[in-house]
């Protein structure tokens, strides 16, 4: 599987950002908000352009946009903090949702939201969720996206842990990972270490 890690002082500074303890909920989504910028910019960076031809103030000229804008998917809750941005960066793009609440004690996958185009053939979907801890929401994710047919999605992380990426890998379905960190492993409860705690408790509260 495709693995980019976006490696970037400004990046690994807002991530920081986010490990931080002492960041609140405001600073948390904040430093979520421009990472996701980042990640989006390089998970884009070799999507294929069409040309278009305008006119500028001065005289006609051939530009380009994106050739197939990808479909973006928050995970619920802590996806969330990531598509405002990703769709400001991406204005063309439609958006999907899935959500997903992992048993606190089993750490399974619990889906209880889906809303997704019956068809994604040729659409390049993007999966938002900053956490891959054991990696059963984002195949679940996966496995609902590759019924509807989609071929090409990139999983736009903040954080993996090494057992969630295996786990993509060995799913082997069509899909790449884009994320700042690969961190050491997950804990004796399936948190990602030194990670940055729950993704959506730190944005939004307890659930
Ligand atoms: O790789 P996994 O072991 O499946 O863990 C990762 C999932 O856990 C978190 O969501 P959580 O279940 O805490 O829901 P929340 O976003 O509502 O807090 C995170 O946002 C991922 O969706
Ligand atoms: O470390 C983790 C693991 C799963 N979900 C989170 O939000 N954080
Ligand atoms: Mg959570």
């Amino acid at each position: 599987m495709d693995c980019l890690i976006v490696d970037h002082p400004l990046a690994a500074a807002r991530l920081t950002t986010m490990r931080d303890e002492k960041t609140g909920n405001a600073g948390f989504r904040a430093a979520l908000s421009d990472l996701t910028q980042m990640l989006i910019y390089e998970a884009l960076a070799d999507a294929p352009s069409v040309e278009v031809t305008i006119n500028t103030p001065m005289r006609a000229h051939t530009g380009s946009r994106l050739a197939t804008p990808p479909l973006l998917v928050p995970v619920l809750r802590a996806g969330l903090g990531m598509v405002e941005q990703a769709h400001a960066m991406v204005p063309e793009a439609h958006v999907g949702f899935v959500g997903i609440a992992r048993d606190e004690e089993t750490a399974q996958p619990v889906p209880y939201l889906e809303s997704l185009p019956e068809d994604l053939s040729g659409l390049p979907v993007f999966v938002l969720d900053p956490m891959l801890a054991t990696g059963g929401s984002m195949l679940h994710t996966i496995e609902l996206l590759v019924a509807r047919n989609a071929t090409d999605i990139t999983a736009v992380c903040v954080v993996a842990a090494p057992e969630g990426v295996a786990a993509l890998e060995k799913s082997g379905h069509p899909c790449r990972l884009v994320v700042a960190a690969v961190d050491e492993g997950l804990d004796e409860v399936n948190y990602i270490v030194p990670g940055l705690g729950d993704a959506g408790d730190r944005q939004f509260g307890p659930r």
